[in-house]
């Protein structure tokens, strides 16, 4: 029987665990430091329709799981218990037909102490506003299962005080914004990349990788537009890591604006500016090898990104 109306797309599962796994092996102790988020996609009409809930994995279950397999898997990889999580449950859930697994990581540094130069054993500091991210989608069973795998980092927090202008734009009659060949450029940098295998991969050491190229070519790129850095960033990501098959950036325009001081008889050659916070230009791109293959699931339910 219809009456014209019907379920569409869902998925559930339980948001923002806040699992912390500490290996404590040896007196010199490891922090992983993660916010997981677990979610089951599938035919789970019937808990919508009917109210009958036999096909559904508890999304309190679903956290047990996620703090267990901090024990039982561990925590190489953000991305590696990622994969163990979803995988898991698929089999422990009929009814799915994908499950994916968000991480956020954030990072602690070790205290630098006297008489200890490579840190405290288990004593650690937090390491400034950026997450380290993960998005690892399964689908599917045995011979069929896909998975996807996307890496990324929020809220980088980069400015260069110059090397950056921006001229030449097109202009209309609601045009005020002055040319300027000298202005800050900064912004709270948000990038994902999807791999297309991660065969033989050392996840930790790629993350390092990859924000460290971003980083360089942020500061050794003179910059004609955040659009022209982005795609210079994507790039220089390609070129070093043969494994990645596209990388997706949205990166606010966080504006520095050169502060009126000739009212006060004040000159300001580029020394004072007021950060804006709002409103902000949001520049978001995607650089793509030509054969990157199709995404799959990789995005499905990932926001913010074109
Ligand atoms: O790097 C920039 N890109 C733009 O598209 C833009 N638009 C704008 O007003 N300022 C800037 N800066």
């Amino acid at each position: 029987m219809t009456d014209g109306i019907v379920l569409g797309a869902n998925q559930y599962g339980k948001a923002e665990n806040r699992v912390v796994r500490i290996v404590r092996d040896t007196p010199r102790h490891e922090i992983r430091d993660l916010n997981v988020s677990t979610s089951l996609r599938g035919d789970f009409s019937r808990a919508h329709t009917d109210g009958d809930q036999a096909d559904v994995l508890p999304t309190d279950t679903q956290k047990n799981t996620a703090f267990a397999y901090a024990k039982e898997v561990g925590v190489s990889s953000p991305e590696e218990y990622a994969v163990a999580l979803a995988s898991h449950f698929l089999d422990a859930a009929p009814a799915a037909t994908a499950a994916q697994v968000r991480v956020e990581e954030q990072a602690w540094d070790r205290i630098a102490v006297e008489g200890s130069p490579d840190g405290h054993d288990h004593s650690f500091v937090r390491r400034g506003t950026e997450t380290r991210t993960c998005v690892v989608t399964v689908a599917g069973r045995g011979a069929e299962q896909r998975t996807w795998v996307l890496s990324g980092l929020q809220d980088l927090v980069v400015l260069k005080s110059t090397g950056s202008e921006f001229r030449g734009f097109l202009k209309d009659a609601y045009t005020t914004l002055e040319e300027t060949d000298d202005r800050i450029m900064a912004t709270s940098l948000t990038a994902r990349w999807r791999w297309s295998g991660t065969e033989g991969v050392d996840l930790d050491a790629a993350y390092a990788e990859v924000r460290a190229t971003l980083l360089s070519t942020f500061a050794t790129t003179y910059s004609r537009a955040l659009q022209e850095t982005l795609y210079a960033m994507g790039r220089a990501v390609l070129e070093t890591q043969p494994q990645v098959a596209e990388i997706r950036f949205s990166a606010p325009n966080k504006h520095h604006f050169l502060y009126d001081l000739g009212r006060f008889g004040v000159e300001n050659n580029g020394e004072v500016f007021i950060a804006a916070d709002r409103p902000y230009g949001l520049i978001e791109a995607t650089v793509a090898r030509e054969d990157a293959g199709d995404a799959g699931e990789a995005w499905t339910a990932v926001p913010g990104f074109v």
